[in-house]
């Protein structure tokens, strides 16, 4: 399936310069987002993955079908604030901001295999706090799965070593 046909590309948003892709009708439309899921849940398969890590509000999105098909947990990756009991955090830098991420620190059991979840890997910011928070928590982050990459923001680079999987390139 062409998945390219359900983003909707948003010029300067939120931002000036910043060309957005808004993946809101991917996921309005049936056949696409159990296609997406469906491709993720493939690679997933033999990589004997425990637990599913997304950080808030797009990774939720696309993790969480993920770990009802598979039969395993999600755990939520949010931002400060935001979670009830103790956390760990990282702070990060996005496309457009900077934030604090956190996770329960009872979230991830030591040596758990993680896969992480999210819509789009832009610099790589929201990403490489993920990993940071799984392997603060002794988790192995086993894969990396993204409907999109920028690839003209070489996000990549800040995950070298880790297995990447993406559905569209831009
Ligand atoms: O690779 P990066 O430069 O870190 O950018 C990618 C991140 O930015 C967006 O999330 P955002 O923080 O806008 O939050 P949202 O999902 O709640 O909209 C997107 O969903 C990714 O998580
Ligand atoms: N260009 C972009 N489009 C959609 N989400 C984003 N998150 C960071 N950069 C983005």
């Amino acid at each position: 399936m062409d998945l390219e046909q359900f983003i909707a590309i948003v010029p300067d948003y939120p931002k000036p310069g910043i060309s957005f892709k808004d993946i809101t009708p991917l996921m309005s439309n049936g056949d696409a987002y159990k296609y997406a899921t469906d491709q993720i849940v493939a690679y997933a398969k033999d990589k004997q993955i425990d637990i599913i890590v997304g950080p808030e509000a797009r990774g939720f999105i696309i993790g969480c079908p993920v770990a009802y098909s598979l039969g395993i947990g999600f755990a939520p990756v949010r931002k400060d604030g935001k979670l009830p009991r103790e956390t760990a955090k990282v702070s990060y830098g996005l496309e457009y901001g900077s934030d604090v991420l956190t996770i329960h620190k009872d979230a991830i059991q030591p040596g758990q295999r993680v896969l992480i979840t999210d819509d789009l890997l832009a610099t790589g910011g929201t990403i490489e706090a993920t990993i940071q928070l799984v392997e603060q928590l002794g988790g192995v982050v086993a894969g990396i799965a993204f409907l999109i990459e920028l690839t003209y923001l070489d996000g990549r680079k800040k995950l070298d070593g880790y297995d990447i999987m993406t559905l569209m390139n831009y």
